[in-house]
């Protein structure tokens, strides 16, 4: 397989720098350059060989790399490919591992139309609340999928590599429409996390709410382990898909208003019913299977 001479890292947190040390372990990747806005951050990505020199200077970065990898909140990828634009190598590789991909794909069409044939959004479904140089693990992505989103102009040959590269990270690569993605993740991860905020604003709220999170246990830490992500990231994601998020919110609301009125109804059986398919298709879900989660 093809090794990477010069990695970019365009924001060097968890997962850049976990694709970055993925590489790294497989041995495709002779130089990697974290770049950055926090001095303190690339400083800990460079002790911790996750990178191995540091930039503030994305346009000078790029000068002569062979895949750059934009791990920047979505929000910020535009600039940073307006940025990048004029420095890129012709056949450098451009990718992301952004968490939304309709407005992903629309920035590589206005920020770098000269370089779509070498560009490919992708989002690898692997994470975790915590963010910042220092979280980058390897094995992140082990077992993990990645779904890529080739624009209509990415060459079948550049897909390939990159494909190439994150089964060399140990995912299992996925492809579909930009469109597809942003509806299925609304569902599975953008409104989870969104509720996770608004259930724990809910607890701030109330007049106990010191209390209250003193006794809590581990429900509430499973159901609000999410909470703690980072902000900047979630706002951009909840501003990114907001079509797809609004109808899920919507529904949830639905769902909602459904429960409420199953408990003024005092119905037991309704309310059985009612948990029960929601904890059968959890259980179902939760079985291991092979390269699920
Ligand atoms: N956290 C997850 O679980 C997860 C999973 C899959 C995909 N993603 C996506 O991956 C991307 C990165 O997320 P992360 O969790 O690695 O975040 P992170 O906070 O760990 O890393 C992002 C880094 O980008 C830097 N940055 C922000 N703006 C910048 C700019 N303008 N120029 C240069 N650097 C800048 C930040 O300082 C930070 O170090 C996001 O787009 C997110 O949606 C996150
Ligand atoms: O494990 C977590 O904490 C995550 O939130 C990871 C998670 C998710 O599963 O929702 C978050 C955002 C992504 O874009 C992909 C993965």
């Amino acid at each position: 397989m093809q090794a990477v001479k010069k990695l970019v890292l365009l924001g060097t947190g968890l997962i850049s720098g976990s694709f970055a040390l993925a590489l790294k372990r497989a041995r495709l990747v002779e130089q990697v350059v974290g770049v950055g806005r926090n001095l303190d951050n690339l400083q800990r990505a460079l002790d911790l060989n996750v990178v191995d020199s540091i930039s503030d200077d994305a346009a000078h970065a790029v000068v002569g790399a062979d895949l750059v990898f934009i791990g920047t909140p979505v929000g910020q990828m535009g600039a940073l490919m307006q940025k990048i634009a004029p420095h890129l190598s012709a056949d450098c590789i451009v990718t992301d591992g952004g968490s939304t991909k309709q407005d992903v794909a629309a920035l590589y069409q206005a920020y770098l139309p000269q370089q779509l044939a070498y560009c490919v959004p992708g989002h690898p479904i692997a994470g975790s609340d915590l963010s910042g140089a220092a979280a980058a693990q390897f094995g992140l992505y082990e077992g993990r999928r990645v779904v890529l989103t080739p624009l209509p102009e990415s060459e079948a040959k550049v897909v390939e590599q990159i494909r190439d590269w994150w089964q060399a990270c140990g995912a299992q690569v996925y492809q579909m429409s930009p469109l597809a993605h942003d509806e299925i993740f609304s569902s599975v991860s953008h409104v989870p996390h969104l509720l996770s905020f608004a259930y724990m604003n809910s607890v701030l709220d109330r007049y106990n709410a010191a209390e209250c999170l003193d006794f809590a246990a581990s429900g509430f830490r499973d159901f609000t382990r999410i909470a703690g992500s980072h902000p900047d990231m979630w706002r951009d994601i909840a501003l990114a898909n907001q079509s797809a998020i609004l109808n899920d919110l919507r529904a949830n609301q639905q769902q909602l208003q459904a429960l409420i009125d199953l408990v003024e109804s005092s119905d037991g059986v309704a309310l059985t019913n009612y948990i029960q398919r929601a904890s059968s298709a959890r259980i179902e879900w939760g079985k291991p299977l092979k390269g699920k989660k």
